[in-house]
Order: structure tokens, then sequence, then C-alpha cells
């Protein structure tokens, strides 16, 4: 198998096709904070008894927040260069659903490369829910889809799902430490082949293979 790995040298800077892009060390550390209250704030959210004067309460704190901060907005699309281990670079959305560092409901924040591939370790909260106390079987196969296209892109080159095949072999539980890990298992013209799995207590709860087709950047 030959993965072309591509030089720093040659990969497209986002900013060059008329994408925003920002530098991590430009978000304030407060943002981060942020995120994380408001990912613990979205499960409290949908798991609360409170009384109906403490939910109102709540509903106008928060809509007072959201105007705030919704103020001055980014554009959607807006992009962050990540440095990875060896030198590789790519760029990821900044509110991608499944890993963007400013996006509250994001569970796969510690990507790294391990192994020849990627790996990363999350615990999804509650709210995540689908059966009873398990995530629910599209966040599993989104985080799947998220670490085999950004295993393609670290390694190969940055691609879309074309097809992606998941096998749940058994529950994933809420509240729970994850590994998903992930690795490029061929190259063939521009598709991009890659497979991983979500394990939990060294337990393969789900595994995912998929083709990442490469794609130009299209200029915005
Ligand atoms: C750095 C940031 C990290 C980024 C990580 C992203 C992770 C998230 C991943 C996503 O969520 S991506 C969003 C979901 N996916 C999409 O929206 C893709 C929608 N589909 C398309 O845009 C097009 O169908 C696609 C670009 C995938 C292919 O269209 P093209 O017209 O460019 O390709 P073409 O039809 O010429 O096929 C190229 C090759 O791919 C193959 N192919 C295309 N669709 C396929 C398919 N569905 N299954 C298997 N193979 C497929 C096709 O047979 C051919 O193989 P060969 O080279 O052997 O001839």
């Amino acid at each position: 198998m030959t993965v072309d790995a591509h030089p720093i040298a040659d990969l497209p800077n986002p900013a060059d096709y008329g994408f925003t892009v920002i530098e991590r060390q430009e978000l304030p550390a407060d943002l981060l904070t942020l995120v994380d209250r408001v990912r613990e704030l979205v499960d409290a959210v949908a798991h609360t008894e409170a009384d109906p004067a403490e939910l109102a309460a709540a509903s106008r704190t928060v809509s007072e927040l959201t105007e705030r901060l919704g103020a001055r907005r980014r554009p959607v699309g807006a992009m962050t260069r990540q440095d990875w281990e060896g030198g590789r670079v790519d760029y990821n959305t900044l509110a991608n659903a499944v890993s963007g560092v400013t996006n509250p409901v994001a569970p796969l924040r510690n990507l790294r490369v391990e192994d020849g591939g990627l790996r990363a370790e999350t615990t999804l909260n509650g709210a995540y829910e689908g059966p009873p106390g398990l995530v629910h079987g599209g966040w599993v196969a989104a985080l799947l889809d998220q670490v085999l296209g950004e295993t393609s892109a670290v390694f190969g080159r940055m691609g879309l799902t074309a097809n992606l095949t998941v096998d749940y072999r058994r529950p994933t539980p809420l509240n729970t430490p994850l590994t998903v890990v992930s690795r490029i298992t061929g190259v063939e013209r521009r598709k991009v082949f890659v497979s991983g799995e979500i394990r939990c207590a060294g337990e393969i709860t789900a595994e995912g293979s998929a083709i990442m087709v490469r794609v130009a950047i299209p200029e915005v």
C-alpha cells in the first residue's frame, strides 16, 4: 500500500480559497472553557427536574446569553489549522459537529497520531443518548465518520465520505470512557480506504470502514 502523504508545502491553505482561517492561539481560553460549560449545560437541561419557576428563570438567562454571544458571530465555515505529530498539518471547521474545538456538542477533543493512525479518548454524556443509558447509533456512526475522515485528511488527502459502513458489535455506554482509533487501509486513485473502531474497556463496541473520495477545495 502506498499512501501519498502530502508535504506541508503542497497542502492548500483554505484562506487562499476564501475561507476564514483562525489560528488556534487566537481562540481565547475563556471560549474553550465556555464550550465545556455549555456541553455540561446541555446534559443538565436534558435531564433536569427543576421546578417551573427555575426553568423559566433559566430560559431567560440562556436567551440573554444567546443574544449577547450571537451579537458577534464568526462566519459559517470558519476553519482552524491543526498541527499533528510528525509535521503533518490539516484544517478543520471550528464548529465541526464531532471534533470542532468551539462546538459544545463536539465530543472528539483529543485526536492524535498514534500507531500510524489516529486515536482519541472520549466520554459521551447523557446528551448523546439513544436507547436507555446507551449512545445513540447515529452518534456512534458520527464518531467513526469523523475519525475516518480526519485519518484520510492527515495521512492521505482531505476527502468527503462517499461510503460509510458501521457494524454495531455491542451497546456503547454513556458516561464511560471510550477509545476511538482509525487507520488507512488503502489508496486507489482518488479513493482513500479507512477503517476504525470504538472500544469500551478494551472491547470493540462498533467498527467502521469508509471510502473517502478526495476533492478539490471549492472557492467560496
Ligand atoms: C480536515 C478536516 C477533516 C475533515 C473530516 C471530514 C469528516 C467528515 C466526513 C463527512 O461528513 S463528509 C460529508 C458527507 N459526505 C458527502 O457529503 C459527500 C457527498 N457525495 C459527493 O460529494 C460525491 O458523491 C463524491 C465527492 C463522494 C464523489 O463524487 P465525484 O463526482 O467527485 O466522484 P466520482 O463519481 O468521479 O468517483 C470517484 C471515485 O469514487 C468512487 N465512488 C464514488 N462514490 C462512491 C460510493 N458511494 N461508494 C464507493 N465508491 C464511490 C467512484 O467509483 C470512483 O472510483 P474510481 O476511481 O475507482 O473510478
